[in-house]
């Protein structure tokens, strides 16, 4: 069983544990868009991560409103917090105190099979869910793809290969991921990125996201030499005392190109 199948299968006993999201709405700052955003300008999707399967714990003391604050103020093109529980220490809470604290959209970052997870992410406040090609049928990511547009959200699609962008295509995902992370085996590489953007569509209408194991900025510099129009980054930013400084040398980089 890969890591991945685990994670899956745990997911689904996690989900029958879930109660119907109510109905009464608490309040949330008014998001903008990623696609918008990332269309105007190249960006960092900064990442709430405590802990991970790959690194354990990565910073499990963080004060996650004040990172996500940090993240914001240095310019982050949007927030991504992990929810889930078991292999990454996260929670739905954690989604909705970001989700509260700023105005950039906000990604529930955690491994959806089924539209109550998507109903959750969206009442905690969350904009973009992620959808992971490797993780569903064809069929189940079709409806949840469906669904969560349906309710207003932003979907980001993950791939990893040539064959799972033809997917992504197929379903005319506007927010594509390319994961340099196998989350069948861990392996991290980010010519990943160059190696499939190379049969990207740069029409205008999707925007490709470089996802996992950046770490300097020469790396985002490489993403986004590549083609990518966003950078999804963890661990170098919940590790670095200085995250807005990160963000924005990622970005001046950019700027200065
Ligand atoms: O910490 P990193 O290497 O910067 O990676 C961030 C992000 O890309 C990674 O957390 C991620 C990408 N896709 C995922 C799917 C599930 C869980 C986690 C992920």
């Amino acid at each position: 069983m890969t890591i991945l199948e685990k994670i899956i299968a745990t997911k689904h006993e996690e989900i029958k544990t879930y109660k119907p999201v109510q109905s009464d709405t608490i309040h949330f700052p008014e998001k903008s868009k990623l696609l918008q955003r990332l269309q105007e300008k190249k960006g960092v999707i900064s990442e709430i991560k405590r802990a991970s399967p790959s690194k354990g714990d990565i910073q499990m003391e963080v004060d996650i409103v004040a990172q996500a604050k940090k993240y914001e103020e240095a310019g982050a093109a949007a927030i991504s917090v992990l929810t889930d529980e078991t292999y990454f220490k996260g929670s739905i809470d954690d989604l909705r105190e970001v989700a509260q604290a700023v105005s950039i959209p906000v990604l529930c970052k955690d491994f959806m099979v089924s539209e109550i997870q998507i109903d959750r992410a969206q009442y905690a406040g969350g904009t973009i869910i992620l959808l992971i090609v490797a993780a569903l049928e064809k069929q189940q990511l079709k409806s949840l793809n469906d669904y969560a547009l349906s309710k207003g959200l932003e979907v980001l699609v993950e791939v990893h290969d040539e064959q799972e962008l033809g997917v992504a295509l197929e379903l005319d995902a506007k927010l594509i991921g390319i994961n340099n992370r196998n989350l069948k085996t861990f392996d991290v590489s980010i010519e990943r990125t160059a190696q499939l953007a190379e049969n990207f569509p740069f029409d205008g209408q999707r925007v490709l996201i470089s996802e996992s194991g950046m770490h300097t900025k020469e790396d985002a510099k490489f993403a986004y030499a590549s083609g990518a129009s966003g950078i999804l980054v963890g661990e170098a930013l919940m590790r670095s005392e200085d995250p807005g400084g990160w963000i924005r040398q990622a970005t001046s980089e950019e700027a200065a190109k």
